[in-house]
């Protein structure tokens, strides 16, 4: 059976404070949901607090970025292995946000997904095309490209190991979230391209959507046969909405 899961991607957001008062309200409300897996990822310095917080919950933990060297001088980069330590079980890896905005590029995304891997945690692989490659009709050349550098540096049986979060840029929190026929004929074409290599990989492997996720809209998305769950950024950091994003899948 195919894994569904839900993560919170916090990004530079929440404070101790804030944190410990959503935590406080999400764990009892998401406690009974047993179908699914949740996630939180916080910023680096918070995830001891919420690990602390939420051992013992039906909440894992995950975090936003990791480093593609295992140790070393490295200033300011965070290690997969300090993460495992810290309690990780998830990674995001080319987060579009990493990708524009801190110039990573295909051959460092797979790079970082193969350092998560080697720490045994499960890196989530975003990709997604920006408006210009929506409007260009690029779409299936970007994401195509995106995975093929994971394919090439892993091996398509690693890829297994992961997820796939499916993020089209021009959704990422704009509240113009993709039309759940929009979403699901993208994750249809991310499992052609992988059945290219593994027919069983690309049935099995867990493939979520975000991009302006929110809690009305959410069932509707995971109604889609392709779409397994949901990568939430600004509708995560709110209680209510998030445990109706849960509910939905
Ligand atoms: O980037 C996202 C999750 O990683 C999506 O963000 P929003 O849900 O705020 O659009």
């Amino acid at each position: 059976m195919k894994k569904k899961l839900v993560i919170a991607n916090w990004k530079m957001n929440g404070g101790i404070a804030a944190n410990a008062e959503l935590l406080g309200e999400l764990i009892p409300s998401l406690s009974r949901l047993n179908r699914l897996e949740i996630a939180i990822c916080p910023s680096f310095p918070y995830l001891h607090q919420v690990s602390m917080v939420a051992t013992g919950s039906n909440i894992a933990l995950g975090a936003q970025n990791v480093s593609s060297h295992p140790e070393g001088a490295f200033t300011g980069e965070v290690s997969a292995r300090m993460l495992k330590e810290f309690g990780c079980r998830y990674v995001l890896i080319g987060h579009s946000e990493r990708r524009t905005l801190y110039a990573e590029d295909d051959q460092l995304v797979a790079q970082k997904f193969e350092a998560a891997l080697k720490a045994d945690l499960i890196p989530v692989l975003c990709v997604g095309e920006t408006l210009e490659e929506h409007r260009t009709l690029k779409t299936q050349l970007v994401i195509a490209r995106q995975l093929q550098a994971v394919i090439e540096q892993v091996g398509i049986q690693k890829i297994a190991d992961g997820v796939i979060a499916y993020e089209p840029v021009w959704a990422i929190g704009t509240g113009l979230a993709a039309s759940p026929t929009q979403a699901q004929q993208v994750h249809f074409k991310i499992r052609q391209l992988l059945a290219q290599h593994d027919l069983s990989i690309a049935k099995s492997i867990c493939l979520l959507y975000g991009g302006s996720v929110r809690a009305d809209n959410a069932a509707e998305l995971f109604a889609q046969a392709d779409i397994d769950g949901g990568l939430i950024g600004g509708a995560s950091l709110d209680a209510e909405s998030f445990t109706t994003i849960c509910r939905s899948l």
